[in-house]
């Protein structure tokens, strides 16, 4: 478990109440910031300052937080004996956790030695006869025993729930659950695992407000990094985004085209501009906006990013690349290229296009694949990735055209490389099989059934029977194996919902789940639905970013450059995998591409060879710290 931070950057608002409930004071603050400190007395406080008032000391006892929201960047807390409650907004969310973990670690730890050694608290009167001079210094930093100690305690800590300020109340109760029982409780953003260290000096490089591109192979960890990221960085600001809807849910976000807000991009770069300042909520989004994310970046079109960058500048009326606005991208454009429409040329991809260059300060590689186990399979997969298919290879992937990787009735999921086939065996399949067929549908958002449909790979119908061969669209239990893609067949249904039996023999009742994404003009939209599709079959686009734990494919009807690696490296092993008809005709990579990443790679082996006017013995692992990385990638601009 990781420490606990002591010091949050975030918006708040502080709401002192008089004992009749109505609010007495209020303050707001759109950048503040908390520190937790103590006293002469050793009794801790919440320091809350901004640059230009005075701070606000409140101590911490007697305190209720309410912490639902914590993903979102958003907490409040209650200081009963103040009679304030403080609520905490556009907070980086992996702050905010630590920072509230770190509250709850020294409040215990405070409980249990106040309980062990001293008979009671210090009086008032005591400390007022104290000598000692009034003095705060900053709480001294959690360690691994502290966490330890406190999660023993997990099941003591209670909390209740104060409402949220002003408009958001109503709205915010209308869509809350039963209000959390704990005060710390392990969260997904704490108990996923750890970033290794190329992930953590992507991390580290995205923090330091620079524009990153960071690319790598499938599986190593692209979506799984940026998803860190984006909740490192703070909420109100940050827009996540990705080329396709199906990539966007996956890291949390929306599509770049729904967030830009100016169509296709088609038209004159004049009349896309003049579009975007007319209509208030585009022109809005655009200027709120300080860190812009887009996964999957090989499948955005070059001219629509060079159009995006111009757009952003005219309309934030700021000449800096995207107007000011910190891009972090990632994505591998050895995987799909953007979808162009025939007959149109031009250039493809986004770093084609002249402002790629002006854009992008650093560059990273992440080397680690983590999809994958089996060194064999990694290495033909990096062969495929650049179009090179030897005899060992070819022969080696033919020979799974017989093997069996079915179990327990759960059939491999076909992919197609077009859509329309993958709809088609669904639905046949569907209708195959005997029993009742029971219908789900979605409840959506108003009228947000179209988008949904477009932004979340929950579909607004599902149709089952007892029988149907189902993938799992969420991560319902990561421990128990129960991950997005994990692979199942309907075995039954019980009070109305599926009970699904999975590769690994686990069952699963499937109940609703919910998926967001964000309206174009910053809202929340839902869907809920149970978390399944069909997996008979599913095309390759719809795969890209996918994780599959049983998989069959036809490579005859491939028609883009790396539609063969995508399909391929969405297998875990080659024993989950079979290809029926294997031909190295099938598989190549555009030279454009290869040309980008021979350059790409020279820069980044200049950058590790090149000293940095550092001796060697500087660096430990011959690794240069990201200080230096920086510098150099500086230098180099
Ligand atoms: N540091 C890590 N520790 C453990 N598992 C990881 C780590 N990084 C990634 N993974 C896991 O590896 C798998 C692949 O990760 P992810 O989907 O992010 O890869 P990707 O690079 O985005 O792949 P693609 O190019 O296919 O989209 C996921 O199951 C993810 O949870
Ligand atoms: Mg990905």
């Amino acid at each position: 478990m990781e420490a606990g931070e002591s010091f949050l950057s975030c918006a708040v608002t502080m709401e002192w109440m008089t004992p009749q409930g109505s609010i007495s004071r209020k303050i707001n603050y759109k950048t503040a910031s908390l520190r937790l400190i103590r006293n002469e007395f050793r009794e801790i406080f919440m320091e809350i300052s901004n640059d230009k008032s005075a701070a606000v000391k409140l101590a911490l006892k007697s305190i209720n937080v309410f912490k639902k929201f914590m993903a979102e960047g958003k907490a409040s807390v209650k200081f009963q004996d103040a009679g304030c409650t403080l609520f905490i907004s556009n907070a980086p969310p992996t702050n905010l956790v630590s920072f509230l973990r770190t509250i709850f670690v020294k409040m215990t730890g405070d409980k249990e030695q106040s309980a062990n050694t001293t008979p009671s608290k210090q009086s008032m009167r005591s400390k007022l006869l104290s000598s000692k001079a009034q003095a705060f210094e900053e709480i001294s930093p959690v360690t691994v025993a502290d966490v330890h100690n406190a999660k023993k305690k997990i099941s003591k800590a209670t909390v209740t729930t104060p409402s949220p300020p002003s408009k958001k109340r109503k709205m915010d109760e209308s869509s809350r659950g039963p209000a959390p029982k704990k005060l710390y409780s392990p969260s997904p953003l704490t108990t996923t695992s750890t970033l290794n260290p190329e992930q953590q000096r992507v991390l580290e490089a995205c923090l330091s407000g620079k524009n990153v591109f960071f690319t790598g192979s499938a599986g190593t960890g692209k979506s799984f990094l940026l998803k860190r990221i984006v909740a490192a960085l703070p909420p109100d600001v940050t827009v996540p985004t990705a080329s396709t809807g199906v990539a966007a849910c996956h890291v949390g976000g929306t599509t770049l085209h729904a967030f830009a807000g100016i169509g296709d991009g088609s038209g004159t770069l004049e009349n896309l501009c003049e579009k975007a300042v007319k209509l208030p909520l585009v022109a809005q989004k655009w200027r709120k906006c300080k860190h812009l994310i887009i996964d999957e970046i090989s499948m955005v079109d070059g001219i629509f990013f060079e159009k995006l960058e111009a757009v952003a500048r005219y309309v934030r009326k700021n000449d800096k690349p995207f107007g000011g606005i910190q891009l972090i991208l990632c994505g591998d454009f050895l995987q799909l290229p953007p979808v162009v429409e025939k007959g149109k040329t031009g250039k493809r991809f986004c770093f084609q296009s002249p402002c790629w260059d002006k854009c992008i300060e650093l560059c990273f590689e992440l080397k680690q694949v983590h999809r994958q186990n089996d060194s064999e399979f990694i290495s033909i997969l990096n062969s495929i990735r650049i179009g090179r298919v030897t005899k060992e290879i070819s022969d080696r992937l033919t020979g799974t055209s017989r093997q069996k990787i079915e179990s327990d009735g759960i059939l491999a999921t076909r992919l197609c490389s077009h859509t329309n086939d993958s709809k088609m065996i669904n639905d046949s399949k569907l209708s195959d099989l005997e029993g009742e067929q029971k219908v789900f549908s979605s409840q959506d958002s108003d009228n947000a059934t179209k988008l949904l449909d477009m932004q979340t790979i929950a579909p607004s119908k599902l149709m089952l029977k007892i029988g149907a061969q189902v993938m799992l669209l969420k991560n319902i239990n990561v421990n128990a194996g129960l991950v997005n893609g994990a692979r199942g067949v309907v075995v039954r249904f019980e009070e109305g919902f599926p009970v699904v039996r999975f590769k690994n023999k686990k069952e699963y009742t499937a109940r609703s789940e919910r998926w967001y994404v964000k309206n174009s003009n910053g809202s929340l939209l839902c869907r809920k639905q149970v978390p399944l599709n069909l997996a008979w079959a599913f095309s390759i686009h719809k795969s890209q970013g996918l994780t599959l734990d049983c998989v069959e494919m036809s490579l005859s009807k491939i028609f883009e450059a790396g539609q063969a690696y995508v399909a391929l490296s969405r297998a875990q092993s080659l024993d989950t995998l079979r290809v029926l008809d294997f031909d190295s005709r099938h598989v190549w990579a555009d030279p454009n591409v290869l040309e980008f990443y021979q350059r790409f790679r020279r820069r980044l082996q200049q950058m590790e060879i090149v000293p940095l006017g550092r001796p060697l013995a500087d660096k430990s692992n011959k690794k240069f710290k990201l200080r230096d990385i920086l510098e150099k990638q500086l230098r180099r601009k």
